[in-house]
């Protein structure tokens, strides 16, 4: 008879350094933490890249402390009912001063004037004439009256959208998804724009924070620049994939565009006039790095212990209030009468289930079953048999 392991400590790894009072989270009795770890339960990650990592059969869950998971194969996990989550506004507020900071910096050209001040080294008792001889190449602008352009209003730009009206800008919004949480938070000052392209005509700066997808893969192309009023300054503090290269250089070079301030650097960018270049700081605070990491733990924790699911991205959220009684998880395809079969090979057993719930997410699906009495751990085996053996089943587990 195959033998269920129940309550087994769990193995955790982490693939970046993650701030130590989320990883205090998980210091108990049982959790282990190993970085070698052939076979962890959970990872724990921020940037690192996945898509080429094998996943070994006991993992259940990848817990990304941050907001972006275009570094971890959500699908696939799925596909193998290993949960993915994410961290949403645990980082906002740091990714929103580092914009605020960016759109003022750039107006006022402080980024080369520094570089410029810093060329002056070793020219002594010149320096202060040199300044004020030179300082002329940097006159900028004022951000007050101008337009700022945000393209998705989620966490980020809904709080850049807002606090950029208490510095006197206009400001125009466009995401065509947004939550009614978000828009709740929305000053009705932000005009709201019904394309991106209307966001692209007027504004004179732009700003973009939504996730990078297929559908938003390259969307600053181009077609784009073309659109946008000469000179525009334009912010991408959320992937590099959202820009085609190609016709930044072309834009950049033309004036098109006239500064470039980006997160996501690579050799070419750093070549691109007027392309400044930031080392993936948006997110680098010590409180944005604590809470993100502490969310992620704490979810994992939670998914890990009673099955609950908060904040994954590719299964859908389930919330049952854990009794420590048996639980049966199963993660299968979203197709119709899977709760009908799980259930009948629960009740032909003649366990009573005190309670159920199952959520749906896209093609996949989420059931958790909480049977009455503490059952002989002999039964389990052959539930765990005849549920897996359902089509469309894709994992089970048994808490
Ligand atoms: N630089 C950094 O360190 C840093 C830190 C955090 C997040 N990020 C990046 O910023 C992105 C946004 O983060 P967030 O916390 O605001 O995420 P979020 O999920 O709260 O918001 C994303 C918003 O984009 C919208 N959206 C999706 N597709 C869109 C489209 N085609 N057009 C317009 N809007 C669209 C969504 O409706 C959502 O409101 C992340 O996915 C990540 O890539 C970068
Ligand atoms: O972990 C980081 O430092 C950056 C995270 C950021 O890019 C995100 O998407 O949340």
């Amino acid at each position: 008879m195959t033998t269920i392991t129940l309550d087994k400590i769990k193995t955790i790894k982490t693939l970046n350094n993650i701030a130590k009072s989320g990883m205090a989270v998980l210091k108990d009795e049982n959790y282990k933490v190993d970085n070698e770890a052939k076979n962890p339960d959970g990872i724990v990650v921020r940037s690192y890249h996945m898509h080429d990592m094998e996943f070994n059969d006991n993992l259940k869950a990848i817990a990304r402390a941050g907001a972006g998971v275009n570094n971890i194969p959500i699908r696939a996990c799925a596909e193998k009912g290993i949960v993915v989550f994410n961290t949403p506004g645990a980082n906002a507020n740091a990714v929103k001063e580092m914009v605020l900071t960016a759109i003022m910096a750039s107006s006022r050209n402080l980024f080369q004037g520094i570089e410029w001040v810093n060329s002056l080294k070793g020219k002594g008792e010149d320096v202060p004439k040199l300044i004020e001889e030179g300082k002329k190449q940097f006159v900028g602008r004022e951000v007050k009256g101008k337009k700022l352009g945000v393209i998705g209003l989620g966490a980020i730009g809904a709080l850049v959208a807002n606090d950029a009206l208490n510095l006197d800008m206009d400001v125009i919004g466009y995401d065509p998804y947004i939550s009614v949480d978000t828009a709740w938070r929305l000053s009705r000052n932000i005009e709201r724009a019904m394309s991106m392209e209307e966001v692209f005509e007027k504004a004179d700066y732009i700003t973009i924070h939504v996730p990078l997808t297929e559908e938003t893969k390259g969307k600053l192309n181009a077609e784009a620049f073309q659109r946008m009023k000469p000179g525009v300054h334009l912010f991408n503090f959320s992937r590099g994939g959202l820009v085609n290269e190609d016709d930044l250089e072309v834009a950049l070079k033309e004036g098109q565009i006239g500064k470039y301030i980006t997160d996501f650097p690579n050799d070419r960018i750093l070549h691109m006039e007027n392309a400044i270049a930031l080392p993936h700081l948006g997110a680098s605070t010590k409180e944005s790095e604590e809470n993100c990491a502490r969310m992620a733990t704490h979810q994992l924790k939670d998914f890990l212990e009673t099955g609950n699911i908060r904040n994954a991205v590719n299964f859908p959220n389930a919330i049952l209030p854990y009794t420590g009684k048996r639980r049966i998880t199963v993660f299968h395809r979203n197709v119709p009468n899977m709760v009908g079969q799980i259930s009948s090979i629960i009740s032909t057993r003649e366990l009573n289930i005190a309670a159920m719930i199952n959520k749906s997410r896209g093609d996949f699906a989420y059931t958790m079953i909480d049977i009455d009495e503490k059952v002989n751990g002999d039964v389990l085996p052959g539930i765990q048999a005849e549920i897996n053996a359902i089509e469309n089943v894709i994992r089970i587990r048994i808490i």
